[in-house]
């Protein structure tokens, strides 16, 4: 794959952990569909970098019908993909007592249906290939059971069983699939999660590393990931978490 003009689809592709990769792999010359629900967002994009080898896709992933017609358009603009990278999720931070029905149902529709519609409309175009790499943005909250809920959690633990069943299904056919676990990567998300300066100064105290993921973090894993550098990882959970997933920052030891 080094060294040739790729084929890449970003659902989820217009803020955070999806942008900041498309701007990256733009800036390598490759040709980038860029998938979400927020169109605003997304012709914003198209305007600020104004790069005709992006192309934006109004996407609502929860949609089956809508997905459907969206791999279709790129099937016509691509033909074929030579990498997906699934980040689209939304977080709504409950605990148990106040989660109501509605906010478990959105969240799984978006976060792991959601997923299942994208991955599976996909499947066709990436076995065109000798060999397509998928990427899915799991996060280290379904290891933890912490972070935005049981609901959160449960559907990003829900990623991992679908990624391993990709691979499993598709490893003797080229598809290539792992999975990243970021924890706190400075997104707009983690503003939500964290909105007060006192809720930050905690966070930062339970990371052994001592600082929050940036957005390079995630796009290196991820171009790491896509890379012929990793074709002997299949189905792997990869965490970008500052160790804070396995390990005890030192402030919370003593
Ligand atoms: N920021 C963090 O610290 C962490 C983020 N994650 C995961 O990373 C992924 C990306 O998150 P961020 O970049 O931080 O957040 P973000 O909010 O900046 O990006 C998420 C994108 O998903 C899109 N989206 C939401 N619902 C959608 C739908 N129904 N159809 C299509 N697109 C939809 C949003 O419009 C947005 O562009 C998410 O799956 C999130 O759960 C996981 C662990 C930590
Ligand atoms: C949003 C998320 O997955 C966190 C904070 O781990």
């Amino acid at each position: 794959m080094q060294g040739k003009t790729e084929n890449i689809v970003v659902i989820g592709g217009v803020s955070g952990i999806g942008r900041d990769f498309v701007v990256d792999r733009l800036s390598k010359g490759d040709r980038v569909v860029a998938t979400d629900v927020n169109s605003k967002a997304g012709m914003e994009m198209i305007d600020d970098l104004s790069n005709s080898n992006l192309h934006y896709i109004h996407h609502d992933v929860t949609s089956e019908e809508m997905t459907k017609r969206v791999f279709q358009e790129i099937t016509h603009h691509f033909g074929n993909i030579d990498v997906l990278i699934c980040s689209a999720g939304i977080t709504m931070k409950k605990n148990w007592d106040d989660l109501d029905l509605d906010q478990w149902e959105k969240t799984m529709d978006i976060n792991l249906m959601g997923l299942f519609n994208s991955v599976k409309a996909a499947i066709p175009l990436l076995l065109k290939n000798a060999k397509s790499k998928v990427v899915i943005v799991g996060s280290g909250s379904s290891f933890t059971g912490s972070g935005g809920g049981v609901h959160y959690a449960t559907s990003k633990g829900g990623a991992i069983g679908l990624m391993r069943a990709v691979a499993q299904a598709y490893s003797d056919r080229g598809i290539h699939i792992n999975l990243i676990a970021p924890r706190v990567i400075e997104t707009p998300m983690i503003e939500t999660l964290y909105p007060t300066e006192e809720s930050r100064k905690e966070l930062l105290r339970s990371i052994p590393l001592g600082r929050m993921g940036t957005l390079e973090d995630t796009t290196e894993a991820i171009n790491f990931l896509c890379s012929d550098a990793s074709d002997y990882i299949q189905g792997q959970v990869l965490f970008l978490d500052g160790g804070r997933t396995h390990l005890k920052s030192r402030e919370i030891l003593q």
